[in-house]
């Protein structure tokens, strides 16, 4: 069978740096893809290249059969895959409802909006209707007229959900999810990346969090020093030699102590 994410001898250095090298990573359709290595292995890079915001040296991405590795960012959110920041910054101005509006794909341009004709005004209640329901889904409806600027870090990482969701992806890519994010908030990412995994949407989450790893993911890929040395459930990770090696050979403190 196909792979749904089919990433093949993907390369990428920055300067001398060659922070990707030969990557090959295949994903099935409703997996819940745990990508995991220590700090500066390239999860992030990996991310960036996959989504369309970093080209790569060498090698190809398919998604659902389409070459993608070739577009540019916004047209492969069309394709049906869209991604989440490790940072969400927010604009100071607008509220929650509208940064969760204003990422809607759907636009009839500048002058239909101006005249407000019939289409625009039917996509832009479609588009509210659409941003209400993820905000109440991913529990922000209680803060939707506030600036998205004054969210806590947490609810940044959630209405950053709604803003991929926005898309109506069939694949959402997610850069640290719950890093400092507060515990209960914590449980509230973890239920709504289920239910959106149960409606059938694919995960790919770059997470250190093992307590996070083991709840969520089916399957982890762990990257060192830009080459994959591991494919295994997550509870295969503690045992693994080549894991074990990356996070031992690596600065400070590794996820798999969390496991213990
Ligand atoms: N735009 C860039 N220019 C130069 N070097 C970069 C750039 N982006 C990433 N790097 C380098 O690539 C390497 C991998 O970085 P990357 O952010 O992909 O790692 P990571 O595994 O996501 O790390 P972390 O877990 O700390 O977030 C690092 O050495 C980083 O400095």
């Amino acid at each position: 069978m196909n792979a749904f994410l089919d990433i093949r001898q993907i390369a990428k250095a920055f300067g001398g740096n060659q922070v990707l090298e030969a990557v090959d990573v295949q994903i099935t359709r409703g997996e819940i893809v745990g990508l995991l290595g220590p700090n500066g292995s390239g999860k992030s890079t990996l991310l960036n290249v996959i989504t369309g915001f970093t080209p790569a040296d060498a090698g190809t991405v398919f998604f659902d059969g389409q070459r993608i590795d070739r577009l540019a960012a916004h047209r492969i959110v069309q394709t049906g895959m869209a991604r989440t920041f490790q940072l969400p910054s927010m604009p100071t101005r607008m509220s929650v409802m509208e940064v969760a509006m204003a990422a809607a794909t759907a636009h009839h341009g500048v002058f239909g909006t101006l005249l407000g004709t019939a289409a625009a005004r039917t996509t832009e209640r479609a588009a509210r209707d659409k941003a209400a329901h993820l905000l109440n889904e991913l529990l922000l409806t209680p803060v939707r007229d506030l600036p998205a600027s004054a969210l806590s870090g947490g609810q940044k990482k959630l209405l950053g959900i709604v803003c991929a969701l926005m898309a109506e992806p069939r694949m959402l890519l997610l850069d640290e999810p719950t890093a400092g994010v507060h515990p209960n908030l914590r449980r509230d990412i973890v239920a709504a990346l289920q239910r959106l995994n149960a409606q059938g949407m694919t995960l790919v989450i770059v997470e250190h969090d093992m307590h996070f790893i083991r709840e969520v993911c089916t399957r982890c890929v762990v990257l060192d020093r830009g080459h994959i040395v591991a494919s295994c459930r997550p509870d295969q990770l503690a045992s693994n030699e080549r894991v074990l090696q990356a996070y031992l050979g690596s600065a400070g403190a590794h996820p798999l102590e969390a496991s213990a």
